[in-house]
Order: C-alpha cells, then sequence, then structure tokens
C-alpha cells in the first residue's frame, strides 16, 4: 500500500534493488529467448501441419485449456502415439491466473514482454487482448469479485533511494583548509595567546599555526574566555570535534589552548585528560604538553605504564595536613592504565576535570574496552566522600533540575576529539554524549575554500604533499623489492608496515639475514623500553628500513620519513590512511607505495578511491631491475627456514 511505504536509509552501498533489478532483467532476457525458440519452432510447424489437422489441434487445445496434468499427461501419450508433436502453446490466453515470468516460459506461454510477442508473429489485435486480458489478470481475483479498488500498485516498484540525513553539526561544520602552506597564520594573529607562550612557540621554531590550529585554538580559547566555570553567554561550553589530514597539527591545536587556559591556576587540581591509544602516542604527546608547559606553574603526568603501577600512584597526589593534593594539572594516559587508576582510587581526582581529549577518536571510539568513557565520566562527579573545599562548583550527577541545582555554576566538562579519520556515524558518535557539539573538518573544503555538499560516509582527506602508488607483484618477489626500495632506489628512511607481528619479525630476519640494511622491526614482540630505543635510533636517522604492524600506524611523529611502504595490503581504508600518514606531514613530500597481488588490485584500488584519495599510480618494477640480488636471496631464503626453527627451538 504506497500510503504507508517507507524507505529506509540503506547506506552508501550500491542499491540492493538495483541488484535485484538486474537479476530480474537478465531472467527476463533469459525467458524471452527460450520463447521466442519455442515460438519459432512451432510456426516452422505450424507451416508444415495441413489445415484440418491445425484446426484438430486448436479444438483439442481449447478442450484442453483449463485440463489438470494427468488429462495434460495423457494427451502428451496420444500425441505421441500419433506421432505428432505437442503444439507449442504460442497464443493468447482468454482466462487465466497470472503466473510468475518462469511458469509462463516452463508451460510454453510467451514472457510479457511486447516484442517478445510481436517477433513470434502474434498479431496485433491479439496482442491488444493478451494486454488487456493480462492487465486484468494483474489485479487479485477477490478484488473482481468484491468491486473494491485497492489503493496503490502492488507491483514491484524499486526502492527510491533515500539519502543520509546528518545532524546540523555534522552536515554544516566549520572549515578547515586542506592547503596548509597556503594557508599559514602568524603565531601573534591569534588573539589571546600570552605573549611569553609566543616566545616559547618561536623558540621551537613555530613562526606559523597551520589551518587546523588557527581554526580550534581560538574556538577553545573563546570556550574559556569567562574563566573555567562557565562558557559564552554563561551556557555549558560546546564540545568541539576536529577532522583534519594527518600532519597537520592536531596536536598543538589542543597543547596550546590548554596550558593557556589552565596556566592562571591557583590551586594544583587535575584539570585536564588527554586519552590515547598507544603508550608511544601518550609519551609523544606528554613530550609536547611538557615542552610547552615549561615555566608555567602547571605540572604534566603520564599514565601510561611506562613506570609501575605504585611510581605513578604516588606521583599522581600527596596528603598535606588532611587532604589530600594533587601533584598534576594535565594528565596524558591510555585507556587502560586510566581506568586502574579510577578502580583502585589511587589518588586520581577527576572532580575539577575541565578539559578531555580523546585523540585518535575514531579508533577510541571502537575500542571502548572496559567502558572507559562511561568510567572517566563518572569518577568526574564528587563521589561526596570527601567533603571538598571546592563542593560549590564540584559536579553532582545529573539529576532533576530544581532552583539548587541551577544556583551555584559547576565545573563544565569539555570534550575536544581529534582524528584524520573521525567517523560521521551519529550513532558512533553518540556514545560520547557530546554537548552541542562544534565540528571543524576540512573534509568538507573545497579548493576555492568554500564548504562541499555533505560528504559521503567515510570519505577523508590525504595530505597535499603525498604521492600514492601501487605495485604489482607476486608474494615471492616483495622481498626483493623492499631490498630493491632500500639498496638501488636508496628510498630510505622507509617505514613499512606489515599485517602481523609474525610477517613483520620474519621479514626482518631475513632482511638481517640478507646484509647491508640497517633494518629494526616494532611490533608488540618488543618490550616498551625496545620500542622507545628503536622509535628513537628511527627518529636520528640510524635505521634505514624499519618494519613495523600497525602500532606505529597511528599519530606516531617521525619527521624525515620519506616513503612508507604497505609491504602487506592494508584492510581497512582508516589503516591505510593512518598508514601513508607516517610520511608528507607538516606540508612536505612523501611517498607511499603498496605491494598489491593481482587478486588484490580492484578491491583495493576501489577502496581508496571511494575514501577520496586524490589518486594513486601504478609503479612497476621489472625483473630485470631486481636481477643480481636471487643468488643472495635464496641464500638468505634457506638460511630464515633455520633461523626460524632456532627461534622456536629457544
Ligand atoms: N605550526 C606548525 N609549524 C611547524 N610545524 C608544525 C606546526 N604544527 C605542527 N607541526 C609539526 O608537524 C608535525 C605533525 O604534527 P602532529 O603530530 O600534531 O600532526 P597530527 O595532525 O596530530 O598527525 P596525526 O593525525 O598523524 O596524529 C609535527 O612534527 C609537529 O612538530
Amino acid at each position: 500500500m504506497s500510503l504507508f511505504l517507507v524507505n529506509r536509509y540503506l547506506g552508501e552501498d550500491d542499491d540492493k534493488s538495483d541488484t535485484k533489478e538486474s537479476r530480474s532483467q537478465a531472467l527476463l532476457l533469459k525467458l524471452q529467448q527460450k520463447a521466442k525458440e519455442r515460438q519459432r519452432e512451432s510456426l516452422t510447424e505450424h507451416r508444415q501441419d495441413p489445415p484440418e489437422e491445425h484446426a484438430k489441434k486448436k479444438t483439442l487445445k481449447k478442450k484442453n485449456k483449463s485440463g489438470d496434468q494427468h488429462l495434460q499427461h495423457d494427451k502428451k501419450r496420444k500425441l505421441e502415439c500419433d506421432n505428432l508433436e505437442e503444439p507449442v502453446k504460442v497464443k493468447k490466453k482468454k482466462k487465466g491466473v497470472t503466473g510468475n515470468a518462469e511458469d509462463k516460459v516452463k508451460k510454453n506461454v510467451p514472457v510479457t514482454s511486447t516484442e517478445g510477442l510481436k517477433n513470434s508473429g502474434v498479431s496485433g489485435e491479439d496482442l491488444q487482448e493478451q494486454q488487456e486480458v493480462e492487465s486484468k489478470d494483474d489485479i487479485p481475483k477477490q478484488t473482481l469479485d468484491t468491486g473494491f479498488t485497492v489503493l496503490g500498485g502492488f507491483d514491484n516498484k524499486p526502492v527510491q533511494k533515500v539519502h543520509r540525513v546528518l545532524p546540523q553539526w555534522l552536515a554544516q561544520p566549520d572549515v578547515i583548509h586542506k592547503d596548509i602552506k597556503g594557508h599559514l597564520v602568524p603565531v601573534c594573529k591569534i588573539a589571546g595567546l600570552a605573549p611569553k607562550f609566543i616566545n616559547k612557540l618561536h623558540h621551537n621554531g613555530i613562526d606559523h599555526f597551520f589551518p587546523v590550529q588557527a581554526e580550534v585554538i581560538p574556538a577553545v580559547l573563546e570556550s574559556a574566555q569567562q574563566g573555567l566555570l562557565i562558557g559564552p553567554g554563561g551556557y555549558k561550553p560546546r564540545d568541539i570535534c576536529v577532522s583534519a589530514p594527518t600532519g597537520s597539527g592536531k596536536t598543538l591545536a589542543f597543547v596550546i589552548p590548554v596550558i593557556q587556559v589552565l596556566m592562571q591556576r591557583v590551586i594544583c587540581e587535575v584539570r585536564a585528560l588527554a586519552v590515547l591509544p598507544t603508550k608511544e602516542l601518550a609519551q609523544q604527546v606528554f613530550k609536547v604538553f611538557s615542552t610547552y608547559a615549561e615555566g608555567t606553574p602547571l605540572r604534566v603526568l603520564m599514565l601510561a605504564g611506562q613506570k609501575s603501577f605504585a611510581a605513578e600512584q604516588a606521583s599522581l597526589s600527596e596528603y598535606r595536613g588532611s587532604r589530600r593534593r594533587s601533584l598534576a594539572d594535565i594528565i596524558v594516559a591510555t585507556p587502560g592504565r586510566l581506568v586502574d587508576h579510577i578502580h583502585k582510587k589511587s589518588g586520581l581526582n577527576l572532580e575539577q576535570l575541565r578539559f578531555l581529549i580523546i585523540d585518535e577518536a575514531d579508533r577510541m571510539i571502537d575500542s571502548m574496552h572496559q567502558a572507559w568513557l562511561s568510567q572517566v565520566v563518572k569518577a568526574t562527579y564528587s563521589s561526596g566522600s570527601e567533603p571538598e573545599a571546592w563542593s560549590i562548583f564540584s559536579r553532582s550527577e545529573p539529576a532533576c533540575i530544581t532552583a539548587a541545582s541551577l544556583s551555584p555554576p559547576r565545573m563544565p566538562l569539555q570534550k575536544l576529539l581529534f582524528s584524520a579519520t573521525l567517523t560521521q556515524n551519529p550513532e558512533k558518535l553518540q556514545q560520547l554524549d557530546l554537548h552541542q557539539p562544534r565540528l571543524f573538518s576540512s573534509n568538507h573544503c573545497q579548493a576555492d575554500g568554500t564548504v562541499a555538499a555533505a560528504q559521503k560516509a567515510d570519505c577523508f582527506d590525504f595530505p597535499q604533499g603525498l604521492t600514492e602508488f601501487y605495485v604489482p607483484c607476486t608474494l615471492s618477489r616483495k622481498p626483493l623489492l623492499i631490498l630493491h626500495f632500500v639498496l638501488r632506489l636508496k628510498l630510505s628512511p622507509i617505514l613499512c608496515f606489515t599485517n602481523s607481528r609474525e610477517a613483520a619479525h620474519r621479514l626482518y630476519l631475513l632482511v638481517q639475514l640478507f646484509g647491508g640494511v640497517q633494518a629494526a622491526e616494532f611490533s608488540s614482540r618488543l618490550s616498551p623500553a625496545e620500542r622507545k630505543q628503536t622509535l628513537k635510533d628511527f627518529q636520528q636517522g640510524k635505521i634505514q628500513l624499519l618494519i613495523s604492524t600497525d602500532a606505529t600506524a597511528r599519530g606516531i611523529d617521525v619527521s624525515g620519513v620519506k616513503c612508507v611502504v604497505n609491504y602487506d595490503a592494508p584492510q581497512y581504508v582508516r589503516t591505510y590512511i593512518h598508514r601513508v600518514g607516517r610520511t608528507a606531514r607538516a606540508g612536505k613530500s612523501g611517498l607511499a607505495f603498496t605491494f598489491l597481488l593481482g587478486v588484490q588490485e580492484k578491491k583495493f584500488l576501489k577502496m581508496v578511491m571511494d575514501a577520496g584519495s586524490p589518486g594513486i599510480q601504478k609503479q612497476i618494477v621489472k625483473s630485470e631491475s631486481l636481477k643480481g640480488m636471487e643468488g643472495r636471496y635464496e641464500r638468505a631464503l634457506q638460511e630464515l627456514a633455520q633461523a626460524i626453527k632456532d627461534e622456536k627451538t629457544k
């Protein structure tokens, strides 16, 4: 009933009905061909039969029209005895129940496509009668008897495509320019930054802000213009989401305003918490916070498992007199360690928390293990256990609104989300319970800076200076290719990604056995201390080829990476974007190569183009250019088998 037809949003995939449509089209064509063949046979037969014979058949057919199966069977047997072919039922049917196209062909009744009928030599008036009869037949029997008219048709209408409807804040974001170099803003132009802060930026070689920083820093400063307790206009400050390419400077976009807002604080309380997915990223952000908090009274602490739990606990707070005092203003943590400290009540007091920063937000949303966010938000409400001098400002759990609950200003909790591949799926974002969110996105920015129409889901921005290639190859040639890139093409330092830590380890052993390359591996096979040392050596240029799993794919900032190689093609487009984003950072240029087997090419290229890649070029490496390495390579392969066996025995 079309009155109650509801079209659902079927996602960005190809329309399901299209496939259904194409299937039925194909079936129809097949049936028509069969019908035509039968009609041709009958016509040839028709010409051969004498007229009386033809009349006999016709009457026979009319009598048996509504015959049942066994009668049909007898007739068939009778005809066979008379050594006569069964006539192909080509022509019209006066009455009868419509079957589907397939049934029609089985009973040799022509499929109701008019050209099929025309070709079969059925005359015009028959055609008209046929269509009238059929069109009447289309209406189910009971309506003919009752005379009621049926609202809407029963015919199979294709589902209309319903376009995605986004909340306004997602559909109309604040635009961030993609072109970093073309839209630099001098740091002194940003209102609200303390002069000594500007000097510190100059001292660290930062004279201009990148587009994402020029947009986000003023927005965060504005949300705390009236102090920590209230946002603009006396309302609770809006949460902020930032979606900008890899290497576009998102870290400083939250470090600088948070330090600027908190540096005037009087009493030390935990007022900023940055949560990151991995230890290495936490270490990296902790370093940036420490660099810019130097010279201010702010103290930065990391809870990521680099030190023992007890050592972290001791550095969180201490008793002074009868009260526990916080020893940290800003905390940088990984979710697991953070939840441990909350559960074990190890002196982590979040009741004065003002900024909750979630970096690599899409990854943090997907891996909400231990429901860390709800634990953190719960911990920001006053437990009521210790009568706090700040009780006047401490938050109480949201309850019914009363005059009392509205009177004293509560410390608002403002969430700041950052990612290069921020999801636009409202259902996923709903988990974060954002308050009147404001989105800053480069995704919607056109070349001339105007806002593009709502983007397809999962369409992202790639760094401007990135050039992407794919290399068709076979499994056995991959190691030779990576050696060719290091030894012959001199593309090092190369960051090479594999899809598993075993593959990374095997490749590392093989490259070591081949010789002549400073290589290292980076995966969870190494201890945190070894990983930290490996990253440091890579930063210092002591390593030509770093073979890594996706542990370094996100956020790790290693300046000077000229080339990223996807030794194993990534399964997901977000993984691809974060891997290739390890190069071409801060507006610099960089190369990304993906080794593809024949079977992977079509699907991978479609995935990358659908994600908004500016273009990926085919780079063929001829077998001749690998000549001369085969001998050493074969020997290295044999030794590898032995080396792996020895490791297993150890
Ligand atoms: N205004 C600036 N001027 C010069 N260099 C900058 C500026 N802002 C950031 N950088 C440098 O750019 C590099 C990338 O910065 P950052 O790691 O913050 O990028 P990102 O957007 O967080 O990347 P990812 O999405 O991969 O985490 C860093 O080495 C940083 O020091």
